[in-house]
């Protein structure tokens, strides 16, 4: 294996700090917080080949955030609990949120004493990032309770703790990582209402681990960057959708080969404008012409095939807080 770096220094980049949703410091005045943690897609993911001294490997990635979330409410309590709905079928210690707490009481050399209920929405083992806008969402609500500014360096270095996926869901508009994908790069300006349909098989899914494990024994040189950010600087909406890829795609077709028949069958559709695997799977997306194109793909996908489905929208958030 070839080794690599980690990619940037953690410190955040000043020109993203209007885009930080929990910028303002100070403590909520209510009884609890609830803070909306929205999904994502992977318009570009570029793995490339070799991993790092923590087996990760350097990506290049193009993400932009979905108008689908889970809801996390948070309030103050006499201990560390999470809990989520429907009921998570392992430890609440494996929560990222919980961690994500953990790793915030540490930084800051505080109790993290919360009740954490996550309403969970995303599905996982998706590639929508379930688990990372949790934790993101999770860091947010601690900074606003402890009155921590979240342009704080720190709170990068948390974030990737968690999960390479994470530090992104800290801002929200579309971006450019690079690093283990943990690096802010550029922020682009929001895709904002862009129809999207979702479509995944009804059970089971793609493990993360599973995939880049599978990505090492036949890596798959991935697609050039340049065109992509060039599209997106410019807001060529066109050429962006025309430079969606993913080279973890194949991958996750060959883990799952229901996911190769659903991209099969979305490529097909009327008025659908790019489609790709999200992440390591196992939703695919199709970007849409229209909201009905969108609507129609996610009925057709589950009264013809029995599939999971849900039509979005892009957006341009990271968590949202409001007071309870
Ligand atoms: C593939 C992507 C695309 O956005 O996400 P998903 O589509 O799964 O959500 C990301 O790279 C996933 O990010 P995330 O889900 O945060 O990964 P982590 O929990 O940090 O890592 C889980 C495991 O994936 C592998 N990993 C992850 C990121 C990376 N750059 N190189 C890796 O090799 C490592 O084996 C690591 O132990
Ligand atoms: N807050 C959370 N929400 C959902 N799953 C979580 C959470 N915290 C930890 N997990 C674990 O993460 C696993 C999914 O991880 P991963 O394959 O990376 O998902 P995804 O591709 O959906 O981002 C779940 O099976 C579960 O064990």
């Amino acid at each position: 294996m070839t080794a690599v770096g980690r990619g940037s220094s953690s410190a955040p980049n000043p020109a993203f700090d209007p885009y930080r949703a929990a910028a303002q410091p100070a403590a909520p005045q209510g009884n609890f917080m609830l803070i909306t943690a929205p999904a994502k897609i992977n318009l570009y993911l570029g793995v490339h080949e070799g991993t790092d001294d923590g087996g990760y490997h350097r990506v290049d990635t193009v993400m932009t955030t979905l108008d689908i979330s889970d809801t996390i409410a948070i309030a103050p309590s006499d201990r560390l609990m999470v809990k989520t709905v429907p009921e998570a079928d392992f430890p609440q210690e494996s929560n990222t949120a919980y961690k994500a707490a953990v790793a915030m009481g540490e930084a800051f050399g505080r109790e993290p004493n919360f009740a954490i209920l996550i309403d969970k929405h995303i599905p996982v083992r998706a590639g929508l990032g379930g688990p990372s806008t949790d934790a993101a969402a999770t860091i947010m609500g601690i900074c606003r309770y402890w009155g921590v500014d979240p342009r704080d360096e720190r709170i990068d270095a948390v974030a990737r703790s968690i999960g390479a996926d994470v530090p992104f869901f800290l801002y929200g508009p579309p971006a450019h990582l690079d690093g283990r994908g943990d690096s802010m790069r550029e922020l682009f300006r929001p895709l904002t209402g862009t129809p999207v349909a979702l479509v995944k098989p009804m059970t089971g899914g793609v493990s993360t681990v599973e995939a880049y494990r599978r990505f090492d024994e036949s890596p798959i040189k991935a697609q050039p960057l340049e065109p992509m950010l060039e599209a997106m600087r410019s807001h060529d909406e066109q050429v962006i959708f025309d430079c969606v890829s993913n080279n973890l795609a194949p991958v996750a077709r060959a883990l799952c080969p229901e996911i190769g028949e659903i991209v099969d069958w979305m490529r097909e559709q009327p008025d659908v404008r790019a489609v790709d695997v999200c992440g390591s799977g196992a939703t695919v997306f199709a970007v849409c012409a229209t909201q009905m194109a969108a609507d129609k793909i996610g009925i057709a996908a589950m009264k013809e095939h029995g599939w999971w489905a849900q039509a979005a929208r892009m957006e341009k958030s990271g968590p949202i807080i409001a007071v309870g």
